[in-house]
């Protein structure tokens, strides 16, 4: 019998992004803590009678992403993870895979690790694999290092490469703006450029530690007190490939958000109101800026990836 199986994951943000010197196997040590944002992925798997991995892509209702820039091959990390759990479990089906993206594509959002965590959640349940939680968050990991957060969901800090994830707790609803560009930045061009800065001695890499400022703020629920602790380490080298995401954070600042940065990677520029209203007031401001390619308000923490069917 066909059935099909609709997972749901979550984009994300990170409230902290404390990164340290590069290591020999060219990644950094992180200390993250992760907000999962309620802009959604959604993928459906649907069994095949062949072995073939057929991916199809779509935008969510509303979202302005741009699909031009997502492969449909084996690079696509939807593929490579139905591919992954299919290796650790000797399955031989093929299975029809409709991802519909609602996270900006290369925004630093996590969109395609959205794709994967839900792929694997999806291809376990189809292929009927009883799989453990241990045992997709080691495949999820081996995907990428935002995978296993995504599948997850809420809010966590993440260590090592940012895959090591500890549950944080978190009071209330946040409500952010984030402000879009349509071209992307690439996360490993951005990690290098942060690199050429320590070694020009533009910036330091200090060992990461967690902010106890981030943490004390999230379990009160306090957004003045999240806005004023908000870090990146990636926004300086983010900034310095894009230069006009200044402006971006300076519309936002006008209308009097709580804190403003670079979304991971970037180029999503992120800014926190008090409030969903605030929320809309900012993101209307930003709008008539004219400085981002769209600009869509959400609300967080969001659950982890689930299956809506
Ligand atoms: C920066 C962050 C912040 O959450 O995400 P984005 O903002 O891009 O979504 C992550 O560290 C990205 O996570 P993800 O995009 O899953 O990383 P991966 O696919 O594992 O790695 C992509 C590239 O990023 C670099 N990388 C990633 C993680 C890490 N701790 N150190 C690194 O140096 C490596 O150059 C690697 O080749
Ligand atoms: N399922 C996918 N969705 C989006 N991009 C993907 C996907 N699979 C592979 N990619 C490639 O990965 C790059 C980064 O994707 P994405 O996860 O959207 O951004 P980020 O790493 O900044 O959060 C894209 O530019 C694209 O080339």
């Amino acid at each position: 019998m066909t059935r099909s199986v609709t997972v749901r994951a979550p984009g994300k943000v990170n409230l902290q992004l404390s990164v340290g010197p590069v290591q020999v196997d060219g990644y950094h040590p992180l200390a993250t803590v992760f907000q999962a944002v309620d802009l959604y992925e959604t993928v459906t798997a649907t069994p095949r009678e062949d072995d073939a991995i057929v991916l199809t892509v779509g935008a969510a209702r509303g979202a302005d992403v741009d699909l031009t820039a997502v492969p449909l091959d084996a690079t696509n990390i939807a593929a490579r993870a139905a591919l992954a759990l299919r290796e650790a479990f000797g399955v031989s089906e093929g299975v029809d895979l409709d991802i519909v993206k609602g996270v900006p594509v290369a925004g630093g959002m996590a969109g395609g690790s959205a794709d994967a965590a839900a792929t694997l959640l999806a291809c376990a349940e189809v292929w009927d694999l009883g799989v453990s939680r241990a045992q997709l968050d080691e495949i999820a990991a081996g995907l990428g290092a935002d995978v296993p957060f995504v599948l997850h969901g809420h809010t966590a800090v993440g260590l090592g490469r940012g895959d090591d994830i500890t549950p944080a707790m978190s009071r209330g609803r946040f409500h952010w703006v984030l402000a879009t560009q349509a071209q992307g930045l690439s996360t490993a061009e951005v990690y290098r450029e942060f690199d050429r800065m320590v070694a020009d001695g533009e910036r330091e890499a200090a060992t990461p530690a967690i902010s106890d400022a981030i943490m004390v703020a999230l379990v009160a629920g306090n957004a003045e007190a999240l806005g004023d602790a908000l870090v990146n380490d990636l926004q300086p080298a983010a900034l310095s490939l894009a230069p006009h995401l200044q402006s971006v954070m300076d519309a936002a600042l006008e209308a009097d958000a709580l804190g403003v940065m670079v979304s991971g990677s970037g180029p999503t520029v992120a800014a926190l109101a008090r409030s969903r209203q605030h929320a809309l007031a900012i993101a209307a401001h930003l709008t008539v800026s004219d400085t981002a390619d769209a600009v869509v308000a959400a609300s967080g923490p969001a659950p982890g990836a689930v299956l809506v069917t």
